[in-house]
């Protein structure tokens, strides 16, 4: 489907470069209460990554393993599922449908609907609050802003420089969000969130050799250290073959091959390992972290060096460039790589541009609604691996790197009542970190199977700074996960006890 505009029209309240979620809340924002007005710039599909080739398409893969291997841990149920496995093609299809077969059609009536223009087109900026966009048809269009540029451009998979590796043409997220073909042999690279969770539905769609090559010694490094163990238990239990503290230095591939999104890129890999090994596999996956989309964005016309993260202060406005009119919500800030605190920003940036467009200084104090440090605090993230790793707030590491007076509780998931009728092989782990000086809760790490929704408590205890003796205060239901609350509170209080009468 077209953008909506009229052709010749060069002029909007606010420009928005990159038409992910996070971009579409801001223009929303906005635009919604103030009678501006906004145009979102899109180079590919108005809804970005998170919608087709990230978040969701990676949820579809995974829900139907999880829902299987929830069954065959329920007395009654497991008898039914007893020796199956998925119906491949019914997973990819419904992963096809939603990702709404990479067609943004429904995404462009959204806007129009919402009185938000599309143009379609590469984006850079050209000086102040100016955007010059090459289209589909190659012709360039110049758009001017009245009051703000706002910059969603996003990331794209790092590739390592690794000898051979980007020649290999390697499978990145993209690839293993949208696969159409399930190799029978794959190395990961990386031990992160994107490795994880690939090598969880990858295994349950039926990869029979399945390899992760990671740096650290440990998965999910940037979680606490026990939900690294738990998940890589669990991985080395289905059959994954998990090689810590490895890296790879050579990667061969005779005939690489453009043979389209999710098709293996051509014939065998060979990866060589730093310890001279070598791993044979039919794709290699690249889980390696991100690299903002920044370096091609005409960011050497407003006076910033191509290229890098985007420093931007608690009202995402950019630093550094004079007249607060450049804003950047999403990856391209490097805060918080995930959807849910793109959008947060975003929501909080369009409401600055509407109340500056209005005459107002909006008020920045830390807790005030349009200053995005509060929600940063207690930034929430589920990974949905089996079992899944839920945090909000700081690791222990962190609050201590932060100078914070470090008290941790910790309590075994499956000593619950909510937990024991789950399933019959519940494993997961709780901990709370806790600032010793205010006695509130700063960060929280819940690891065990459908733990994803004891997260929101946790942010909200994090964010509001509520005191533990109010948390006591705070009931949870019988009987469910989270229980884990109060059995924390009452560790934490025979902790307590024990130091002072030791
Ligand atoms: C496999 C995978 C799974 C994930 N799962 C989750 C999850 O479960 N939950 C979660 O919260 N996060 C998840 N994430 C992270 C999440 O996808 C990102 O944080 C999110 O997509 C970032 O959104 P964004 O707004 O920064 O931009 P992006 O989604 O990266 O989109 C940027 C948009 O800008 C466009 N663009 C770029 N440059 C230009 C230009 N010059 N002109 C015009 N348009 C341009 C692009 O075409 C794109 O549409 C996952 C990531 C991956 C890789
Ligand atoms: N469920 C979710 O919320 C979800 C799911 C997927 C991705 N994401 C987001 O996407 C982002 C990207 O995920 P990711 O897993 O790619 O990144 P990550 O930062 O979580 O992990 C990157 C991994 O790659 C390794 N690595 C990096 N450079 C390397 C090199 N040169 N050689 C070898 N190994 C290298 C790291 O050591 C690490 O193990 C994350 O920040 C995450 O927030 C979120």
């Amino acid at each position: 489907m077209a953008g909506s505009v009229d052709p010749d029209r060069s002029e909007w309240d606010v420009i928005v470069l990159g038409g992910a979620a996070a971009g579409e809340n801001a223009a929303q924002y906005a635009t919604q209460f103030s009678g501006l007005d906004a145009v979102l710039v899109e180079a590919e599909l108005l809804g970005g990554e998170c919608s087709y080739w990230a978040c969701m398409p990676s949820k579809a893969l995974l829900r139907p393993g999880d829902v299987l291997d929830s069954a065959r841990h329920v007395p009654g149920v497991a008898p039914l599922v007893a020796g199956g496995t998925l119906d491949v093609p019914a997973v990819l299809a419904h992963r096809d449908t939603v990702v709404n077969h990479l067609d943004d059609t429904s995404q462009i009536r959204w806007a129009l609907d919402t009185d938000i223009d599309v143009v379609r087109g590469y984006g850079r900026l050209a000086g102040e609050r100016v955007v010059r966009v090459t289209g589909p048809d190659g012709g360039i269009r110049t758009l001017t802003a009245r009051h703000a540029v706002v910059i969603d451009t996003g990331s794209s998979s790092a590739v390592p420089p690794i000898r051979g590796l980007a020649e290999a043409r390697p499978w990145t997220s993209r690839d293993v969000t949208n696969l159409h073909e399930v190799p029978r042999r794959v190395v990961i690279l990386g031990g992160g969130v994107v490795a994880c969770e690939s090598a969880t539905w990858l295994r349950s769609l039926g990869v029979a050799e399945l390899s992760l090559v990671l740096r650290e010694e440990g998965l999910l490094p940037r979680s606490e250290p026990f939900a690294g163990r738990l998940v890589g238990d669990a991985l080395t239990a289905a059959g994954v073959r998990l090689l810590p503290g490895r890296t790879i230095t050579e990667v061969r591939r005779a005939d690489p091959a453009d043979t389209g999104t999710g098709i293996p890129h051509g014939g065998e890999v060979t990866c060589v390992l730093d310890d001279g090994t070598t791993l044979a596999a039919d794709e290699i996956v690249v889980a390696a972290g991100r690299t903002p989309n920044t370096g091609d964005i005409g960011l050497s016309s407003v006076g910033r060096p191509d290229g890098g993260y985007l420093a931007v202060d608690n009202q995402q406005c950019v630093c550094a460039v004079p007249g607060r009119w450049l804003y950047a919500v999403g990856d391209v800030c490097g805060r918080a790589l995930l959807t849910h605190m793109g959008k947060y920003q975003a929501r909080v940036a369009g409401e600055v541009i509407a109340a500056r467009a209005a005459g107002q200084h909006p008020d920045d104090g830390e807790d005030s609604p349009l200053n995005a440090a509060a929600g940063h605090r207690g930034a929430p993230q589920v990974t949905f691996t089996d079992p899944q790793v839920g945090s909000a707030g700081l690791t222990e590491r962190e609050a201590r790197a932060a100078g914070i007076d470090v008290e941790t509780v910790t309590y075994d998931m499956a000593g619950l009542a909510g937990t024991y009728v789950m399933r019959d092989d519940y494993t997961g782990r709780a901990l709370l970190v806790l600032d010793r000086a205010t006695d509130t809760v700063v960060g929280a790490t819940f690891v065990g199977p459908d733990i994803a929704d004891l997260v929101h408590a946790a942010t909200t205890a994090v964010v509001a700074r509520i005191p533990v003796p109010v948390l006591w205060h705070v009931v949870p239901s019988y009987p469910t996960p989270s229980e884990v609350w109060l059995r924390l509170l009452e560790t934490l209080r025979a902790q307590r006890t024990q130091a002072r009468t030791a």
